[in-house]
């Protein structure tokens, strides 16, 4: 596999570091000087911590930048900034085991995420420093996460408490995800499917709230470059190539009046695989397309998250957009295992921004869904004569399914160190796994009646017990975007029982059976009640209980958060969300969003 291609080209080159931020105590003379080594420690360490636990997209370390001296005042503190600046600091921690004048050592730069992390001892008091300058933050309106261990620790311990080893990890991969986004792209290809509202792409939502551009171009560059032939041939020849070879095309589930010519279903598949280049080229450019005169194609979009309108003015007349969103938003293609790239289905680009959270909080694939039906066990039960629903679905299952975009590790057919079905990052994903996914997933020939144009569509079925968080961006007049997550696991259903169900809706389109964690409260009553309020037709799946990353980078974004099934013990706002309220947190978030606005200037 080449490594070559292994990561879309904005993956490659200069990517936000994290900078760490050793301040100290100002006083020379006796008291600086005892605490320098400490101090700078205390950076190396956590630096080492970081940098051996989160990666880029691409799958490399992130790159750790220490300030070349510890910061007693001012003048070093602006030292440290001119430092961040030249290396494209986008994360910013400040760490100490000290006292430290608060303003005068303090991070201003209202964009970068910040935390702060106080060595919880006595000897010198890191917490006073930390509560101090948490204050100035809270004060001045630049919010910061704090940071400090439960249990005190002696002056010379340099162990991490398992608890602030958890809180840096986490702050650390939330602030690099905003980061990450900030500057780059949506690609809204096309316009508004079928009146989705998601899919009224929203320019104010990405560039105040994620600090992004929308690119915005008509499908019918997709029609105008398969006519000329403006994609690279000889990867086209290889795509097919690797498509006959690994994607077995199942039933035909069309009537008899409306079962296509298998020459039109190999033209079919010739257009769904040129559509795969086109997308990719269209998202992050291709310097092959230079090499072919078309230099101004070849630089792309700058896109790190794209949706594709669809329905229905491209089905109408041409292949569906099922197999490249599925291939796209896959960790592995005919160039091997690489970065899923984020492709929405219907240009909802809500779910797009969703996906890319998801995405850029774990490292890996996105399954897209709509969120097709509740089935409670009663229901269940009348329809597969008496099965009763148990385990995690006893309460009943939501039926995420739909065309497009669900990843193909989306068929759990990863495991993690447990052995338990999963979604891994590309570079842990062994190629006996990637046969698994592929032999999991059959093709079949899009319902005539939906896709006049034709294409072809994915199926699988999801395997269970995979611990998985469902997840939503919704806008909301007046108030802006807002957040609903929902974590449970995956459910896989005797087969009889699955295809039962499965008959019922569109069984050429992907399923995962998903079961809330329900906690007897508000939302999470019950499943019914997850499904009633979620806020529109479609929603991600992410591998793992993730919701509190979701949160974290949420309260960073500035982006409130309804409905969680997150318990309090896990959720890390920043810290003058306290002011805002310590006994609903739910409607505290609500108060510190709208207070400190989005997060990249007023809408
Ligand atoms: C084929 C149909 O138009 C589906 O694409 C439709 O039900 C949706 O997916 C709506 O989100
Ligand atoms: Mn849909």
């Amino acid at each position: 596999m080449s490594s070559d291609n292994s990561s879309p080209t904005l993956w490659k080159g200069d990517l936000p570091k994290i900078g760490i931020r050793p301040t100290i105590d100002g006083r020379l003379g006796g008291v600086r000087e005892s605490l320098e080594d400490q101090t700078m420690n205390l950076a190396k360490t956590v630096a080492e911590l970081i940098a051996s636990n989160v990666r880029y997209p691409n799958g490399e370390p992130v790159e750790i930048v220490i300030a070349e001296t510890c910061i007693g005042g001012v003048a070093e503190a602006a030292a440290c900034d001119d430092l961040f600046r030249r290396e494209n600091v986008g994360v910013s921690l400040t760490v100490t085991p000290c006292w430290c004048y608060g303003s005068e050592t303090m991070d201003m730069d209202p964009l970068r995420p910040k935390a702060v992390f106080g060595f919880n001892g006595t000897e010198r008091p890191g917490a006073v420093y930390l509560a101090a300058v948490l204050a100035g933050h809270t004060q001045k309106g630049i919010p910061a996460f704090g940071i400090y261990g439960r249990d005190v620790q002696s002056a010379g311990d340099s162990n991490m408490p398992a608890d602030v080893t958890a809180k840096i990890l986490d702050f650390a991969q939330c602030g690099l995800a905003a980061a990450l986004m900030k500057g780059k792209s949506y690609l809204s290809m096309g316009g508004t499917s079928m009146g989705i509202a998601g899919s009224m792409v929203d320019f104010s939502f990405w560039e105040k709230w994620l600090g992004m551009r929308v690119e915005d171009i008509d499908m019918s560059e997709f029609i105008g470059r398969m006519n000329k032939g403006q994609y690279d041939a000889s990867e086209y020849e290889t795509a097919l190539a690797w498509v006959k070879e690994n994607c077995p095309e199942g039933d035909d589930y069309n009537s008899d009046d409306t079962k296509r010519s298998r020459e039109q279903l190999d033209a079919e598949w010739s257009d769904c695989v040129k559509m795969v280049l086109i997308a990719r080229d269209l998202m992050v450019g291709n310097p092959k397309l230079a090499e072919m005169g078309l230099k101004e194609q070849a630089q792309g979009h700058q896109a790190i998250a794209s949706g594709f309108q669809g329905q229905r003015q491209w089905t109408d007349h041409f292949p569906n957009g099922d197999f490249m969103e599925a291939i796209l938003n896959t960790s592995f293609d005919w160039n091997g295992k690489r970065t899923p790239y984020i492709v929405a289905t219907e240009n909802d680009g809500l779910n797009a921004a969703t996906m890319l959270f998801g995405h850029l909080l774990t490292n890996t694939a996105q399954v897209f869904a709509d969120l097709r039906t509740y089935w409670s066990p009663d229901a269940v039960a009348s329809a597969c004569d008496g099965y009763q629903l148990e385990g995690h679905a006893s309460d009943g299952l939501l039926h995420l399914i739909n065309s497009g975009p669900a990843a193909l590790d989306g068929t759990g057919r990863q495991r993690d160190a447990d052995g338990k079905p999963t979604m891994k990052p590309f570079w842990e994903i062994s190629d006996e796994e990637v046969k698994e996914c592929l032999k999991a997933t059959s093709w079949h020939p899009s319902i005539t009646e939906y896709f006049p144009g034709g294409g072809m569509s994915s199926r699988f079925a999801t395997l269970g017990g995979m611990p998985a968080t469902m997840t939503r961006i919704n806008l909301v007049s007046g108030l802006g975007p807002a957040l609903q997550i929902a974590e449970g696991h995956t459910v896989e259903l005797p087969n009889n029982v699955h295809d039962t169900l499965d008959m019922r809706t569109n069984p050429t389109w992907p399923t995962t059976w998903f079961a809330p964690t329900v906690t007897g409260r508000g939302a999470f009553t019950s499943t019914y009640d997850v499904m009633n309020r979620w806020g529109a037709n479609h929603c991600v799946m992410t591998a793992g209980h993730v919701g509190h990353l979701f949160i974290t980078l949420a309260s960073i974004l500035r982006i409130p958060v309804y409905m969680h099934n997150v318990d309090e013990s896990r959720v890390f706002r920043p810290s003058a969300w306290n002011a805002f309220g310590t006994d609903n947190l739910e409607s505290a978030d609500f108060r510190a969003c709208e207070n400190f606005g989005p997060l990249y200037g007023r809408a």
